[in-house]
C-alpha cells in the first residue's frame, strides 16, 4: 500500500486480469531499460534519483533566495515556458489558497508569483508590465537554452523595466537565472552581470524538471515547503523501486493499463480533477505525457478536464461521443477547507436532502456518480487519490506520473525523453520572422501563405 492510492477496480469491463499478466514481461523489460540506462534517451534519466540525489548546497541557496525575494519584493515574475514553468505553476496553484492573487502581501505572507514568457501575447505582457511597474518585484528567468523565443522576449521587457526602476546594479540583485550550467544566453548574461544562478541539470529534460531549481525556486518563493515536496517525491521513488511487478507497483500498473487501453483503440486520455486548484496539474501532466509519448505517428493524446465544471460543457461528448477515450481521475481525499450547505426552511431549490452536509461530500458523490456513468458509457476510468492537498502528496504524485510516463513510453516503443516535433513550428516561425540563417525557408513559406 503506497501513500497515494491507485484504483483500477472499474476497469473490469474493459481489461481482463490475464491481460495485465500478459503485459508484465514488457513492463519488466521497460523497467530494465529505464533503470539500467540502456533505453533510448538515457542521457535524460537524472529525474529518477533526483529526490534523493539533489544538490543540497544549491537547495539551501534556493531557500535563501526565496527569503531574499520575500524581504524585498511584492511580486516574483517567473519567465519560462513548457517544462520551465508548468511544474511551478501547477505546484503553486495546488498549494496556494484559491484567491491568493487577490490577497494583500500581509495576508499572503509571501510574494505573489506571476508568470510570463509562456505565450507571445502582447496584451498579456503589457498588462503584466503595467501591473508590476509601481510595485517592488524580482524576476526569475528560467530557460535551459536561453534562446526560447517566448521567455527571451519577456526577459528583455522585464530586464529593461528592472533597470529603469532600480538601476543596473539594483536590477542585477533582483534577477535570478535558472539555466544551463555553462552555456546559453541567460548564462552569458548571468556571468556578465552577477545574477544569482541556479542550474537546470543536463540529465533532466524540461518536463521532468519541476523538482530541480526550475520548479523549486518559484515554489519556495510562494511560501511553500520544498523540503516536504522532495520528501514526498523521495518516498514515491523508494516505494516504486521495490518491484517491477504490476501487482505491486502502482506506477507501473498505471503505465501498463493505459497502454493496454491504447492498443484497444482508446487513443485519448483525459486527466480529470474535481478541484480547480488542480487545473495546472493537468497542464503540467499534458506536457509530460504529450511531449514524452506523442511521436513516430503514435502515442496517447493527452487531455485534461476540470469537473464538475466541464461536465456541463464537454461532459456530453465524454458520455456519448466517439468511444476512443479513457479517463484518469485525480482526487484529493481531504480538501484543505470544507464548507457546510446552509439549511433553509423553504426548499425552493430542492436541496433539503443535502442541507447540513458539507460541499466536499457532494463533490465526492458527484465523482462516484460520474465514474459509474462514464464506465457505463464505455469510457474506462482509473483513479489516483492524493491523501491531502499538501507538499508531500504533491511531490509523491509528481514522481508517480513521471515514472509512469517513462515506463509507458518504453512500452510503446518510443524514446520518451526527446521532443523532435516541437522544433517544426519554431523553424517556421523563425523563417517568417526573417531570422538570419532561415532565408530559404522564409521564401518557401511566404509563397505558401
Ligand atoms: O528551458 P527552455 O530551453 O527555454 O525550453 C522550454 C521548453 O521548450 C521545449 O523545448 C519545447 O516546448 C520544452 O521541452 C521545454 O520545456
Amino acid at each position: 500500500m503506497t501513500y497515494i492510492k491507485f484504483d483500477r477496480s472499474k476497469l473490469t469491463p474493459f481489461i481482463a486480469e490475464n491481460e495485465l499478466n500478459e503485459i508484465q514481461w514488457q513492463v519488466t523489460a521497460a523497467d530494465e531499460l529505464l533503470r539500467s540506462g540502456k533505453g533510448a534517451g538515457a542521457d535524460y534519466l537524472g529525474w529518477i534519483d533526483l529526490p534523493e540525489d539533489y544538490d543540497k548546497e544549491e537547495f539551501a541557496r534556493i531557500q535563501a533566495a526565496a527569503e531574499k525575494i520575500a524581504s524585498n519584493s511584492e511580486i516574483l515574475v517567473v519567465l519560462g515556458i513548457g517544462g520551465s514553468y508548468l511544474g511551478a505553476r501547477a505546484a503553486n496553484d495546488f498549494l496556494n489558497t484559491t484567491f491568493s492573487n487577490y490577497q494583500t502581501r500581509e495576508e499572503r505572507k509571501a510574494p505573489l508569483v506571476m508568470y510570463a514568457g509562456n505565450s507571445i501575447s502582447s496584451n498579456y505582457l503589457a498588462d503584466l508590465v503595467d501591473f508590476v511597474a509601481d510595485k517592488d518585484f524580482s524576476v526569475n528567468v528560467i530557460s535551459k537554452s536561453g534562446t526560447t523565443t517566448e521567455p527571451a522576449i519577456a526577459f528583455r521587457v522585464f530586464e529593461e523595466l528592472l533597470v529603469k526602476k532600480y538601476g543596473r546594479d539594483g536590477a542585477n540583485a533582483r534577477i535570478y537565472a535558472t539555466t544551463d550550467k555553462e552555456k546559453g544566453a541567460v548564462k552569458v548574461g548571468a556571468d556578465a552581470n552577477g545574477w544569482e544562478t541556479f542550474v537546470v541539470p543536463d540529465s533532466v529534460g524540461g518536463r521532468f524538471s519541476v523538482l530541480t531549481p526550475v520548479g523549486l525556486l518559484p515554489i519556495a518563493a510562494a511560501g511553500h515547503d520544498i523540503k516536504k515536496l522532495m520528501e514526498g517525491a523521495n518516498q514515491a521513488r523508494k516505494d516504486y523501486s521495490v518491484s517491477a511487478d504490476v501487482r505491486e507497483n502502482d506506477a507501473y500498473a498505471y503505465a501498463a493499463l493505459r497502454n493496454i487501453l491504447y492498443r484497444k483503440g482508446k487513443f485519448s486520455e483525459i486527466l480529470v480533477n474535481y478541484e480547480p486548484t488542480l487545473q495546472y496539474f493537468g497542464e503540467w501532466w499534458k506536457q509530460l505525457a504529450g511531449e514524452s509519448e506523442g511521436k513516430d505517428q503514435k502515442g496517447i493524446y493527452p487531455n485534461s478536464a476540470n469537473f464538475s465544471t466541464d461536465l456541463h460543457s464537454i461532459g456530453q461528448s465524454i458520455q456519448d461521443g466517439s468511444r476512443n477515450l479513457f479517463e484518469t481521475v485525480v482526487r484529493v481525499d481531504k480538501p484543505r477547507k470544507n464548507i457546510t450547505i446552509p439549511s433553509l426552511d423553504a426548499d425552493l431549490d430542492g436541496l433539503a436532502y443535502i442541507q447540513g452536509k458539507d460541499v466536499d461530500f457532494v463533490n465526492k458523490k458527484a465523482s462516484d456518480g460520474v465514474l459509474l456513468a462514464h464506465t457505463d458509457g464505455n469510457v474506462p476510468n482509473m483513479i489516483v487519490t492524493l491523501p491531502a492537498q499538501d507538499e508531500f502528496s504533491l511531490g509523491y504524485a509528481i514522481y508517480f506520473f513521471e515514472l509512469a510516463i517513462g515506463i509507458s513510453g518504453y512500452l510503446n516503443g518510443i524514446n520518451p525523453f526527446n521532443q523532435p516535433g516541437v522544433e517544426s513550428y519554431k523553424a517556421n516561425m523563425f523563417g517568417l520572422l526573417g531570422k538570419p540563417g532561415y532565408e530559404e525557408l522564409t521564401k518557401e513559406l511566404e509563397a505558401r501563405l
